[in-house]
């Protein structure tokens, strides 16, 4: 397959313009076609972004026989619903995050397209920052010695009103979650990666100052397999704290924000900190290595698998705060 050509479902405002910027700038990749139902408002989308082929029903797009992936970004509950359209229409696809409302639901979407032999990919973008990576290397030669706790706080400034794009995030019948699975779920893909499962989840999920049905606060603590610890907190409505630090027998790494490009290394009682490039174009090093994976009939490198396993551990959270 040469060029990898791409429909997108769900234009919402958040950021999807830079994931269709993304698909147009990442070599060997073509947006043609873009999908939501309002019609006057995927117009608009598509002008700006010269989108050719335009439908306001996500089945009419997987009809679309050149089109070759789909990136699904609308709505938690619309993933699984439209994951399985794509699979039948023998159509690969990245869906964003977090992967479908519960474990069974991404136990099935992996199905679905293991049986199509569709690749799957979910769009945990933070896990290609330079940043991040940095961070891995440090840890495999071993800078801090052996690590003893990871620590992160993160939240998003959205609270959404009736009507707003992104509202479903504050309906727990649409989202899955609160503030967990929407922000959350990006530091526990994070976690897992870097310091693989997690053995045992505490959890308080609740709703301090908003006023919806999902929790606006949560705060995890957590035992991975190899030893460790760890604490996560995140919110809805703060003013978008990132805080991101790993303690180790010999040292410590910061990364405040884990978003930005600045890395402060202590040790031996000396700090330096090293500037990494920025992360400003996240989404398009996740697109190259989806292509690259259908080009390739590999796995993603963050793949269905993953994404499960991240639901896992916010289902436990939920499980627990109960
Ligand atoms: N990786 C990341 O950093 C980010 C990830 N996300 C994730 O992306 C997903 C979407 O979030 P966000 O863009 O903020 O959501 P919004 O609510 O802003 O946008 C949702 C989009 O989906 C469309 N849509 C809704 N239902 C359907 C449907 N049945 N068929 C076709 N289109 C539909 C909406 O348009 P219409 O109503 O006209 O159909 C709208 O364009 C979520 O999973 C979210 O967690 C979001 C932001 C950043
Ligand atoms: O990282 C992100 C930025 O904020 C958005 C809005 O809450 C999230 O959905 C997204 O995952």
């Amino acid at each position: 397959m040469n060029t990898i050509r791409w429909g997108l479902i769900g234009c919402g405002d958040v950021s999807r313009k830079r994931v269709a910027q993304a698909i147009q700038n990442t070599p060997g990749n073509e947006l043609i076609a873009a999908c939501r139902r309002d019609s006057d408002r995927l117009d608009e989308f598509c002008d700006a972004l010269s989108i050719p082929r335009r439908y306001t029903d996500a089945s009419a797009l997987m009809k679309d026989i050149d089109v070759d992936a789909v990136y699904i970004a609308t709505p938690v509950r619309e993933h699984l619903p439209q994951a399985r359209m794509a699979a039948a229409a023998g159509k690969h696809v990245l869906v964003e995050k977090p992967m479908a409302m519960d474990v069974a639901e991404c136990g099935e979407m992996i199905e679905v397209c293991a049986t199509a032999n569709v690749r799957l990919g979910v769009a945990y973008y933070r896990r290609f920052y330079p940043l991040l990576q940095r961070i891995e290397d440090l840890l495999k030669s071993n800078a801090i010695g052996t690590p003893l706790a990871v620590s992160a706080v993160t939240a998003t400034p959205v609270a959404m009103q009736p009507g707003e794009e992104g509202h479903w995030r504050t309906e727990r019948a649409d989202s899955g979650g609160g503030a967990l699975m929407d922000v959350g779920s990006h530091r526990i893909n994070v976690f897992l990666h870097l310091f693989g499962p997690i053995a045992e989840v505490k959890s308080i999920c609740t709703t301090v100052a908003a006023d919806y049905e999902v929790e606006d606060t949560a705060a995890l603590l957590l035992r991975f397999e190899c030893g460790m610890v760890g604490t996560l907190q995140c919110h809805f409505g703060a003013d978008d704290p990132d805080e991101f630090a790993i303690t180790g027998t010999r040292g410590r790494l910061r990364a405040c924000p884990l978003n930005g490009d600045q890395l402060i290394i202590e040790r031996d009682g000396e700090q330096t900190i090293e500037t990494l490039p920025p992360a400003a174009n996240f989404c398009q090093p996740l697109i190259a290595d989806f292509a690259d994976a259908i080009r390739n009939n590999r796995s993603p490198r963050v793949n269905g698998d993953e994404g499960r396993r991240t639901n896992i551990v916010m289902a436990n959270a939920y499980d627990d705060s109960q």
